[in-house]
């Protein structure tokens, strides 16, 4: 993702506190305040400019989404898309390091993490960055109910066969797995950015989706 800075991305990010969530530890095994129903709740993290979190609460009214992206620059952009589509209200975005998602979640507040086009960090001292590397599954796990599950979708081929052997490593289950999404599209995929941008040059498309399971 480029960044370019945005001097304004902050007081906009603050004037809208009805889409980005101020101070989110304070709804931490709570956040059925902030939706206002008991709804499951699917996170995206690593959001981006925000068009797979909102296409997905359009499509999906009864499930209550997140979308969680780092920086200020690039969440501005996910900000505009939701406003666009009119603040949807089962939608909602945390300005939030996806490392300390147990800030901000507990057990059981969770029912799927979604991790799309994820920062592939190819270098092998940066393998614990990766967000399917083990250290992250198990922070999804402490904030998933059980059986809970993630779904990833990639172009690059290096990290998917990583997240494969890390899922695998971990006990979870596989339940899908796609060496080439668009060859049979699902009518319910909703696209990111990134996988227009990489589907338009003709690269497959990974995915997978995965649950983890209850040790007894
Ligand atoms: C390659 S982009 C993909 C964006 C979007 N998911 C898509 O598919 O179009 C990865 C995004 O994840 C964000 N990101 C990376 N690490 C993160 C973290 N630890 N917590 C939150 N966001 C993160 C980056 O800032 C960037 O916007």
């Amino acid at each position: 993702m480029r960044l370019r800075n945005k001097p304004w991305a902050e007081e906009m990010i603050t004037n809208h506190p009805e889409v980005i969530v101020p101070n989110p530890e304070d709804f931490k095994g709570n956040w059925q305040v902030v939706f206002g129903n008991n709804n499951p709740i699917h996170i995206e993290v690593g959001t981006g400019k925000g068009q797979f979190v909102t296409g997905m609460a359009l499509q999906n009214p009864d499930i209550n989404y997140i979308g969680i992206e780092l920086y200020d620059s690039v969440i501005v952009c996910a900000l505009e898309k939701v406003l666009e589509a009119k603040s949807p209200a089962n939608l909602r975005l945390l300005k939030v390091n996806g490392a300390d998602l147990n800030k901000f979640f507990n057990k059981n507040d969770v029912a799927r993490v979604y991790l799309n086009f994820s920062d592939p960090w190819p270098k092998t001292r940066h393998a614990k960055r990766r967000l399917t590397h083990g250290d992250f599954l198990k922070l999804y796990e402490s904030i998933l109910v059980d059986n809970g599950e993630i779904h990833f979708k990639t172009d690059n081929r290096g990290l998917f066969e990583f997240s494969l052997i890390s899922i695998s490593e971990y006990g979870m289950l596989l339940k899908y797995v796609s060496l080439d999404l668009h060859a049979n599209m699902p009518e319910d995929n909703v696209m990111t950015e990134y996988e227009q941008k990489f589907s338009a040059k003709g690269q497959p498309i990974y995915r997978l989706e995965s649950q983890f399971i209850t040790k007894l």
